[in-house]
């Protein structure tokens, strides 16, 4: 279409990223967070009220100008509550709105440490703040104001953890729960008369939950504080009590989400069984409030939990699942009948329902971000309630893309996503781009990436391909844990397969083909820089290059299950990319971000170093203010360019 433009960096930029959305108790209205942003490098959330009435009215709720965020409803839906940092506020604090109609939000706290994790239970709104333990809310802002001024920017540890993705922590503070009657009053400490504060980084609103008679709070919390391993359990205390109880002691691994059902007479959370093991499929279960039993469900359904939210009548829930490369909202009963899947094509999350039952999600695809809207429970079918990007999708001309199978290592079923160029003949020659994506026990699945738009790469005139490899999850426990701890053999041999797979096809031409691959994914690149391969460059993005250093970093790979280096050496030599750098021929662009304390910014500069002592052609992209991923709009219109002028200069893009 010549009207139309292909998909570009540009483009994505311009597109308003809708957040969580959450729908009001009588599920008339629905509340969205939505980011836009603009060429000065500056973004902005506002709240959307979306109606869900069959009238389409949308408009946006919060002030230009104030970011808002966490939008919470309270129980009767008369008001909206949500934390924003407006006007004097140092931090972000809690704003009410009614629902009603148009009104000016006032400010309910005034916490100088700041609130997040928000939820309203009853009479109360409940938040989150990091804060220095038995210190009033004076002395808690004279220090702050203290340390702003004395100069001294040292952190001093002494446990752990040190670090969170891309921050540092600092280690006098805690995160504690706190609440505060929504018709105004003081603010109330309540895990801190426990003697326990909840976990020390990435927590929120999902760790914890309070009973709907407003009698007992569940959280999860580590059951071993300051060590280098946590375990999360989680903790039932009844409010006002001094004393919690883990009723998760006798799992190794990580216990979250403790969710109250409906009616009160049970808690639901998600189990994992392998301590040390992010990819391990997690299990749902049930304590009951009257008889102290807990329950697993669902034990032989080879499937994760995630994203779940109860039924109203307390008999199930709808979760989003992980589900062979797409993630789809299920049913999921207690009374032992299997779950069944409710949609079918496309990627689910972001579940939030109303006490009648009207279930809203996010919808994405790989050609378009996300929607909000209602999922019919038994079609399966979904009813948008926004309009967001439509005038920009307009335009753009978004080529196509499928699902297909092939046979990888040992020949395994391998899944893989293949996207086609805008105007795509197949009677013509194209490059390969192969993406090689990160964890590695994730997905590749059928959403709108941002930071790895198969389209956009597709779009400069590339066939791209994303090979969920062996460790992919969504595809079985066994096929996720396939890789531990030899994450090279079968994810090697699979992306050699599909490279392979393409390269037989009439429209590939073999002589075009690079690979790039981000986190997990730059780790396979650099292993494959070690190996033979086809490619005549690589994209080599955060990527692990000396596993013996990562194994002390912030991702302590595997090292907690099949022990340290000093141990088992053998796990950790085979596998690292360094040992290989004898062979290391292929054109490589390094890319890493100072901030980047998952794999942390060294490995990227070794790697480089070690190209140009080579000889090897090769480029450092370096940013100082980003971390794992390149979040920034200037910086990410940069990072496009830079892969774009790299695997252009090795494999000119376009059909032949
Ligand atoms: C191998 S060290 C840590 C790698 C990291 N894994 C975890 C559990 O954090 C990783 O691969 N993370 C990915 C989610 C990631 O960052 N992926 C890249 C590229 O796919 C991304 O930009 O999302």
């Amino acid at each position: 279409d010549d009207e139309k433009t292909p998909l570009s960096a540009e483009v994505l930029w311009k597109l308003e990223r809708a957040g969580a959305p959450v729908v009001s108790p009588d599920g008339t209205m629905v509340v969205v967070p939505l980011t836009t942003y603009d060429e000065d490098n500056e973004s902005e959330t506002r709240l959307w009220l979306l109606a869900n009435d069959g009238s389409g009215a949308q408009r946006p709720i919060t002030a230009e100008g104030s970011a808002a965020s966490s939008p919470v409803f309270s129980p009767s839906g008369a008001q909206l509550a949500f934390i924003s940092k407006r006007n004097e506020d140092e931090a972000g604090q809690i704003y009410l709105l009614p629902t009603a109609g148009p009104g000016e939000a006032s400010k309910l706290t005034d916490v100088p440490t700041g609130v997040s994790g928000l939820r309203w239970e009853g009479e109360y709104l409940y938040f989150i703040s990091s804060v220095w333990p038995e210190h009033s809310w004076e002395e808690m802002a004279d220090r702050l104001k203290a340390e702003e001024e004395d100069h001294i920017s040292a952190f001093t540890w002494s446990e752990m953890p040190y670090s969170f993705f891309d921050h540092y922590l600092n280690e006098d503070r805690k995160n504690h729960l706190f609440r505060i009657p929504a018709a105004g009053g003081d603010v109330e400490p309540v895990t801190e008369p426990l003697g326990m504060a909840m976990m020390p980084a990435g927590t929120g609103a999902g760790d914890y939950d309070v009973s709907p008679d407003g009698k007992h709070l569940a959280f999860v919390t580590t059951s071993t504080p300051g060590a280098v391993y946590s375990n999360g359990d989680v903790f039932l205390v009844e409010l006002g009590k001094k004393k919690a109880r883990n009723l998760t002691s006798d799992n190794p691994a990580n216990d979250y989400g403790p969710m109250f059902s409906p009616d009160g007479k049970q808690l639901a959370f998600a189990r994992q069984r392998i301590a040390g093991f992010y990819g391990d499929q997690a299990k749902l279960m049930t304590y009951s409030m009257a008889s102290g039993d807990t329950q697993m469900h669902h034990e032989d359904w080879d499937y994760g939990v995630s994203g779940l939210v109860w039924t109203p009548d307390s008999s199930g829930f709808y979760g989003a699942i992980d589900d062979k490369a797409t993630r789809r909202v299920y049913s999921i009963s207690l009374d032992g009948n299997a779950p069944s899947p409710v949609t079918k094509e496309n990627d689910y999350g972001a579940l939030s329902i109303a006490d009648n039952g009207v279930l809203v999600a996010q919808r994405q695809s790989a050609l378009h971000p996300v929607r909000i809207g209602t999922v019919d429970t038994q079609s399966g079918d979904f009813n948008r309630l926004d309009a967001f990007n439509d005038e920009v999708m307009a335009t753009v001309d978004a080529g196509t893309y499928e699902s297909v199978t092939y046979k990888g290592h040992n020949g395994a079923d391998i899944q893989m996503w293949v996207h086609y160029p805008p105007g795509f003949n197949p009677r013509k020659e194209y490059p390969l781009m192969m993406l090689i994506h990160g964890g590695p026990h994730g997905a590749i699945s059928d959403n709108f990436h941002y930071r790895w738009n198969a389209q956009t790469f597709a779009s400069w005139g590339y066939v791209t391909a994303w090979p969920n490899f062996h460790g992919s999850s969504g595809f079985g426990q066994d096929f996720v844990d396939a890789i531990n701890p030899d994450w090279t053999t079968k994810p090697y041999a699979d992306v050699m397969a599909a490279a392979d797979f393409l390269a037989q096809k009439k429209f590939i031409d073999e002589d075009r083909m690079v690979a790039a691959g981000g986190s997990y994914g730059g780790y396979l690149s650099s292993i494959i820089l070690g190996k033979e391969n086809p490619f005549k460059a690589l994209v080599i993005h955060a990527a692990v290059y000396d596993l013996y250093a990562q194994m002390s970093a912030d991702f302590a790979v595997n090292m907690e299950r099949f022990g340290p280096y000093w141990e088992n050496p053998e796990i950790y030599r085979e596998q690292s990319p360094h040992y290989y750098a004898k062979n290391f021929n292929t054109p490589s662009l390094v890319i890493h971000g100072q901030n980047d304390l998952r794999v942390p910014v060294g490995q990227g500069f070794e790697l480089y170093r070690t190209l140009q002592t080579k000889g090897v052609e090769s480029r450092l992209v370096y940013y100082p203010d980003e971390n794992h991923w390149i979040l920034s709009r200037a910086n990410s219109l940069h990072w496009y360019g830079e892969v774009r002028d790299w695997v252009s200069k090795f494999a000119e893009p376009g059909g032949k």
